[in-house]
């Protein structure tokens, strides 16, 4: 609960997520959980490892994306079989709901889990049906989105594109994302794909402009041909990018407790969302890892109200465009489009 007068009006905002990493939502006390019920022993000295308390207390002190990671890639070894990921999905969606999320689109990471000899079907299979349960008991509609991890060889990536072509043709995933790591490792590389992709109608997004210079979400853009940033924060940098960006309505992906927690900026009120505003750029607020960060969707959209103090004009034109740059079809944009006239006038914004 924020301190604005805006947290009830914020709270029933009907809320669109495109910017949530599953294996993100993998809370220390399930992490546990999963570990005892599938006999894995964390293989780790490090004493943060020790008990959830002592997990969650480390995660408030991450001093970089690649020290975040380390304990992200870890962590998601207790993740086995089918009912493990189904279980993690769920347990975020239901937690999405509570916040007031009417529609998700979902990353996933695949090559971490392949990686360590868990099949493709058992991710996919567990996460497709949180997703259809979403959709059936919760009225939340949802997408997954298969994320690249851009810490390994290309022709990894490739294998996996290979491997998950099937679920793209059959709309079992929606689009296609790149994440991990990101200096040094320019998105440039991993054109190729994303021009199969984009010769298939694959939707397409990819992390740059986190950690990483403002160059690497020109090259996103201009190499990968992306419809969306995530993160994006440095794009202020460069005025005529940002008016591109603007201009081609490329919703970027914001996420302000991850920034704070990942040590992008000090404090959520150094966020280009003021310029954002000005400049006409789309984007949406999101919660990226919530269970390393310190807090889900609402959070964050509280976390802005407090540093920007937005009007509710402001909140019903950022949650338009998350709407507008969603990858659902028109029936259910208009359907969600709707449900926000309904909280402005119930809200006396009408
Ligand atoms: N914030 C982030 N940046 C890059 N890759 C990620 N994978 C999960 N969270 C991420
Ligand atoms: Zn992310």
């Amino acid at each position: 609960m924020c301190k604005t007068h805006l947290h009830p009006f914020l709270a029933a905002l009907p809320k669109v997520e495109h910017h949530i990493h599953l294996e993100g939502a993998l809370s220390p006390s399930l992490l546990f959980t999963l570990a005892a019920r599938n006999s894995i022993t964390i293989p780790t000295s490090d004493a943060a490892f020790g008990s959830p308390a002592a997990l969650l207390d480390r995660y408030n002190r991450f001093s970089s994306l690649d020290d975040f990671l380390h304990y992200y890639f870890i962590g998601m070894k207790c993740l086995v079989k089918e009912q493990d990921f189904e279980q993690l999905a769920w347990e975020y969606f239901l937690k999405a709901k509570s916040d007031g999320v009417v529609h998700a689109e979902v990353f996933f990471d695949p090559q971490a889990h392949t990686g360590r000899g868990i099949a493709y079907e058992t991710v996919i299979n567990g996460f497709t049906m949180a997703c259809q349960r979403a959709e059936g008991e919760l009225e939340l509609s949802t997408k997954l989105i298969l994320c690249l991890l851009r810490h390994l060889p290309v022709e990894d990536s490739t294998t996996t594109y290979a491997q998950a072509t099937a679920d793209f043709e059959t709309g079992r995933l929606a689009g296609l994302g790149l994440d991990s790591s990101e200096k040094g490792f320019p998105p440039g590389a991993w054109k190729e794909v994303y021009g199969t992709a984009k010769t298939k109608g694959i939707r397409r997004t990819a992390h740059a402009g986190e950690e990483g210079p403002v160059e690497y979400i020109r090259e996103a853009l201009r190499e990968l041909d992306v419809e969306r940033i995530d993160h994006g924060i440095r794009l202020a940098e460069d005025t005529d990018l940002m008016r591109e960006v603007a201009e081609k309505k490329i919703l970027v992906t914001m996420c302000p407790l991850s920034n704070v927690r990942l040590r992008c900026v000090d404090d959520v009120k150094e966020l280009p969302i003021r310029t954002f505003l000005d400049s006409g750029v789309m984007f949406s607020i999101n919660s990226d890892d919530p269970a390393f960060f310190g807090g889900y969707i609402l959070d964050n959209y509280c976390a802005v109200q407090e540093a920007f103090n937005l009007t509710a004009r402001e909140w019903e034109g950022i949650t338009r465009a998350a709407v507008d740059g969603s990858w659902c079809n028109d029936g259910r944009k208009d359907h969600l489009l709707e449900q926000l006239n309904q909280t402005m006038v119930q809200f006396g914004h009408g």
